[in-house]
């Protein structure tokens, strides 16, 4: 795809970007439970990939309801027998972090899947984004250990499954992970063992390692599944499973770690794909191989300022010339070396390099522009070689910018207070449309809980604050009466022009604000 795209750069971000989001550490080790405990038996590795498996198990291919949506984030959906335990309310608290206007809770899930495996031992899933998050709970549909194989065969059909299929997803699932005792004590005994703290009887040796060890143990009669060779025969659903084609498919598992590693990223990426009736989903999100990221202007008095970041893909030489080449509004041909910041490796796959929008060394974390210039599209020179994207540019948008003179106007940590300054550009200077409507945007959670954008609007000021030629300033006060000290209040800014709203995408944080003058602390 082509950048901006901020949806597709979200997505690829949160899939690629290892190093960038806190979640991606929960999974390292794999053995990691919630973010402190290796000794519970169980896995945030595990919990993830359940989460998707039963967010997608009520679709009803006959109506195209149901499917990965987000759904199991309800407690409706979490109370029900067929989603035991709490691991989904486990999953929702860390994973919903990452959603926002771009990230639907149920893409958020699905890449945790995906990171959960390929992080662990397991091939590589295609990702798709777009999943849309269901308002209300879906109609039950989870397969449950005690229910016989012909009601787990109609079952996965009606998820869009074959017989064979039922068999591999079943199989790719339980290389992770087992089942506790808390929720199934008529399967699992106490097991006291100080490592094992919520006796959990895992479904292979390996059970935090994407592995075919759950077919080998199985074809050489080894295996410990608590679903295989549990003591109550009646929740032995995988043996019945395992066993429905004679063996054949987990005999083909067990003799070939690559036909099961394949066979399961493709089933993988189809049960996360299996989204409810008329939601179109992205094309398959591939890493950029030279991204900008986080790039933001701000207005300091007569200063345009430029930050931002390059990623450039796969590879660990941090040590290259990269030069930013950009077109202002002005005529002018412009260019500027940029600091190498870091090579994150992104443990354990693709590694990427990183340089800052700054001078080296770096004595500000910004480029400096002419707020008259301006910039309209960006252009990278890596070692002497153009990246343009195929000779359109990255193209960028200076129209309506934060001003570094918003400031708090209470010292208060609770009760907070600040006014925002918001910077349209003079469309006497530039040529261009005025905004029509400027506002903050505050991305949040309704109580349904689905992502929403609440806009503050900031009206037309009567004189407004003229820093230079090319910029006026709009402002507006916001207090908010901080419940949970945690909280971090943060704004965009957006405009509406010629009909089309804009945004910067920025996380301008109140708390990070100065003062404002004869504001004392
Ligand atoms: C007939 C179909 C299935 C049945 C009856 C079944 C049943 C179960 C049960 C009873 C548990 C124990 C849960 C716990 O104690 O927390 C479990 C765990 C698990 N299941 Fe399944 N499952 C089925 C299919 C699948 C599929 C298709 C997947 C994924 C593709 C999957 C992935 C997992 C994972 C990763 C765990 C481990 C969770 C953990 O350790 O926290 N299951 N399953």
């Amino acid at each position: 795809y082509i950048w901006p795209s901020p949806k597709l750069d979200a997505l690829e971000s949160l899939r690629f970007d290892l190093d960038r989001h806190s979640f991606a550490s929960l999974l390292k080790p794999c053995d990691l439970f919630i973010s402190d405990g290796s000794n519970s038996g169980r896995s945030n590795a595990a919990d993830w990939i359940r989460n998707a498996y039963h967010d997608m198990a009520t679709y009803n291919n006959a109506d195209g309801s149901g499917g990965m949506d987000g759904s199991i984030r309800f407690a409706e959906e979490q109370s029900r027998a067929e989603n035991a335990g709490d691991g989904f309310k486990n999953t929702a608290k860390v994973l919903f972090q990452e959603a926002n206007r771009y990230i639907s809770v149920a893409d958020a899930f699905a890449i945790g899947a995906i990171m959960a495996i390929e992080n662990c031992g397991g091939p590589d899933i295609a990702f798709r984004g777009g999943r849309v998050d269901a308002a209300v709970a879906n109609s039950p549909g989870v397969p449950e250990p005690e229910q016989d194989l012909d009601s787990h065969i109609a079952s996965f059909a009606r998820q869009g499954f074959t017989p064979t299929e039922m068999i591999s997803l079943v199989a790719c699932g339980h290389t992770f992970g087992g089942v506790q005792r808390d929720p199934f004590p008529d399967i699992v005994p106490e097991v006291n063992d100080a490592n094992n703290t919520e006796s959990v009887l895992h479904f292979d040796t390996t059970n935090v390692h994407f592995d075919n060890n759950v077919a080998t143990e199985y074809i050489s009669g080894t295996t410990q599944n608590p679903l295989v060779v549990g003591f109550n025969d009646t929740t032995n659903s995988d043996k019945r499973i395992f066993g429905s084609d004679g063996n054949v498919t987990m005999r083909s598992f067990a003799n070939d770690p690559t036909l099961y590693a394949s066979t399961c990223a493709e089933l993988f990426a189809r049960m996360l794909d299996t989204v409810p009736k008329g939601v179109q989903l992205t094309e398959v999100i591939v890493p950029l191989p030279v991204k900008p990221d986080g790039v933001l202007f701000s207005l300091d008095g007569d200063t345009l300022k430029l930050s931002g970041q390059l990623r450039i893909w796969n590879t660990t030489n941090g040590s290259r010339t990269v030069r930013l080449l950009w077109d202002d509004r002005v005529g002018g041909a412009n260019n500027f070396t940029l600091f190498s910041l870091k090579v994150n490796n992104n443990a354990p796959r693709t590694p990427a390099a990183w340089y800052l929008f700054a001078p080296t060394p770096p004595r500000t974390s910004f480029i400096p522009l002419d707020p008259v210039a301006g910039m309209t599209t960006m252009r990278f020179s890596v070692d002497g070689m153009l990246e343009d994207q195929g000779g359109v540019g990255f193209a960028v948008d200076d129209r309506v910018v934060f001003s570094e003179s918003s400031c708090r106007t209470s010292a208060s940590s609770t009760n907070l207070a600040a006014r925002y300054d918001v910077a349209p550009f003079n469309s006497q200077v530039r040529n261009g449309v005025n905004p029509t409507r400027v506002y903050l945007e505050e991305d949040t959670f309704n109580d349904v809980p689905l992502s929403v954008v609440i806009e503050t609007d900031i009206p037309p000021p009567t004189q407004p604050i003229v820093p230079n030629p090319a910029y006026k300033i709009w402002s507006v006060e916001v207090s908010v009466n901080l419940t949970n000290p945690n909280d971090i209040i943060k704004y965009s800014i957006g405009a509406e022009i010629n009909g089309v709203k804009i945004t910067d995408n920025g996380k301008h944080i109140l708390t990070d604000l100065p003062l404002c003058p004869g504001v004392s602390s």
